[in-house]
Parts: structure tokens; C-alpha cells; sequence
């Protein structure tokens, strides 16, 4: 049986893959053919009514598969979750970051998806100003501050409604050195995953945009343990399942045209016609 239709997915990272995967909202899982190869597992779920599909850990590496996927199954709008270190002194362990822009050091995965992979002719240079869809991130710092803010034992926790997400290149942490590079430059804090997803989200069309959770300060900014990384997220995960379900419903009555991102994605000049 084909999957049931969605038009809102959301993307976990290390907080939310598993109590995503707890929730019991998740009802069906399945893969499907992209031009870039099989899809990661995507589950479908429905949680107050809203049909929505689930990908956890950034699609396990899959990662022009999976946004060709999505992208296939008709998404678009989608959230996604990831942890960071902050590099800014005003962004601490525990806080949560909405970022607006991104710096993308990432080498191994391409800056662009194939071409024809979406049935374009020829290729298309996506945009990246705006970085992520506006709408979006104001529904994740609104219910950011809706779940958090009547908690007092969060009383401590910032919810930074901008930010520049440095992508670093990945496969291991900084050096000291490369984290006191990237605050020279203006990052705020850094991920090996989200830049990836901000650029793939954009170049398939759908509007993105991500729910930052501070695990440790950044190498070099204060010493931290293995055990912080578990720990902040076992703690905030109840509030972030929380987050993403009543941003779910808010998701899926944007507007479906209109969009920002729409006239970022192809321009006529910008599309290599293959030659005569
Ligand atoms: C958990 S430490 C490093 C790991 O965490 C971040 O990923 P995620 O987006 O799954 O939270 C970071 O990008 C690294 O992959
Ligand atoms: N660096 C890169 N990615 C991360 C970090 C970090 O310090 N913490 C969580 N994800």
C-alpha cells in the first residue's frame, strides 16, 4: 500500500530520535526509491489529528536520498531537531537556539544535489537569504517559549530567537583553535548535520527550519563530559516532544504558496538548459 499522504515532516537529531520513536504517535514505516538510491525508514504518524512523517537521525546518512524522498511524498514544511555546542559566551549548555543563518564548512556530503535529480533540466543554484523559512521559526520560538516558559525549573534556559549555526566539516569535535575561528566569523553555535539540512530542505523546496538544543560548550569555550550530551537531553526531550507537537498543527496550515522560499529555489537564468 502506498504511504499515507503528509505535507509536514520532522527531521531528528540526537534529542529527539528516540522519544519521537516512544511517542506512540508513529504508525507505519516504510521506504521508497529515490534517483540518489533507497530512502532511509520514514515512518508516518499522526499525533491531534495532523498526519506528519518522522525521520530520525538525519536519515542515518542518507542524506540526498532523504530529501528527495520527502520531497517525492509531497513535504512541505519540515522541522528538525539537532544538538550543538555554543560558541557564543551567551549561549549555554541547556539553552535552545533558533537559528537564522548558517555558516556550511561541510566537505563530504555535495553542496548540491545532482542534477536531475528532481526532474529539473540542468541544474538549479538554490538561495540561502533567508536562510530558513521565517513562518517556521517563528512557530518554533513561539511554542519554544509556550512549553518552556511556564516550567519554572526552566527558568534558567534562554531561547535564542536568532543565531548563525556554523556547520563544521563533521566526522569528529574541533579543535580549540577552529571553535576561537568560527566566533571570529560570527558563528554562534556548531553542528556537524544542521547546515546540510538547511541547504537540502532549500534546494528540494521545502520551507525548513531547526530547534537547536545546547549540549556542551563548544571545544576551547569551557571544558565539558560525555555525560553533558546525555544528559541535557534526557532531561529537555519530554519538553521538546512537546514543542514539535503543538508546532505540528500550526505547520500544516501554512500556506502552501507564497512562500519565501519558492522564487529561491529557480530562477530561469539560474537553470542550465542542456545544449542544443
Ligand atoms: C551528540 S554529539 C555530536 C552529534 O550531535 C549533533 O547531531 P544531532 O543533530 O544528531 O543532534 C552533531 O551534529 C553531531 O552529529
Ligand atoms: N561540535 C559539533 N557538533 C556538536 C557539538 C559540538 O561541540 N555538540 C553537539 N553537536
Amino acid at each position: 500500500a502506498p504511504p499515507p499522504p503528509a505535507r509536514v515532516a520532522v527531521i531528528g537529531g540526537t534529542y529527539l530520535n528516540d522519544i519521537m520513536l516512544d511517542s506512540g504517535w508513529l504508525k507505519q514505516e516504510f521506504t521508497i526509491e529515490t534517483k540518489a538510491g533507497p530512502s532511509p525508514v520514514i515512518h508516518y504518524g499522526e499525533v491531534d489529528g495532523v498526519p506528519f512523517y518522522f525521520i530520525d537521525g538525519h536519515g542515518r546518512g542518507k542524506w540526498v536520498a532523504t530529501w528527495l524522498a520527502l520531497h517525492e511524498l509531497g513535504v512541505k514544511e519540515a522541522i528538525g531537531g539537532a544538538t550543538a555546542g555554543g560558541i557564543n559566551l551567551a549561549m549555554k549548555t541547556r539553552d535552545f537556539v533558533v537559528p537564522h543563518d548558517v555558516i556550511d564548512f561541510n566537505t563530504d556530503r555535495p553542496k548540491m544535489i545532482p542534477p536531475g535529480s528532481l526532474g529539473d533540466e540542468g541544474f538549479v543554484l538554490a538561495r540561502l537569504t533567508p536562510a530558513v523559512d521565517p513562518l517556521i521559526h517563528r512557530i518554533l520560538v513561539e511554542e519554544s517559549r509556550a512549553v518552556l516558559r511556564p516550567d519554572r525549573s526552566f527558568d534558567d534556559i534562554n531561547i535564542h530567537e536568532k543565531g548563525v549555526v556554523v556547520q563544521a566539516a563533521g566526522g569528529r569535535f574541533e579543535s580549540a583553535a577552529e571553535i576561537a575561528y568560527f566566533k571570529q566569523i560570527g558563528g554562534d553555535v556548531v553542528t556537524m548535520n544542521v547546515g546540510t539540512e538547511i541547504s537540502y530542505a532549500r534546494q528540494v523546496g521545502i520551507n525548513y527550519a531547526c530547534l537547536i538544543i545546547i549540549s556542551n560548550p563548544a571545544e576551547g569555550i569551557a571544558p565539558w563530559g560525555w555525560d553533558s550530551l546525555t544528559g541535557v537531553y534526557q532531561k529537555l526531550n519530554p519538553a521538546a516532544l512537546q514543542i514539535v507537537r503543538r508546532s505540528l498543527p500550526r505547520l500544516a496550515a501554512l500556506p502552501a504558496t507564497g512562500r519565501v522560499g519558492e522564487g529561491l529555489r529557480v530562477h530561469p537564468e539560474m537553470t542550465a538548459k542542456p545544449q542544443k
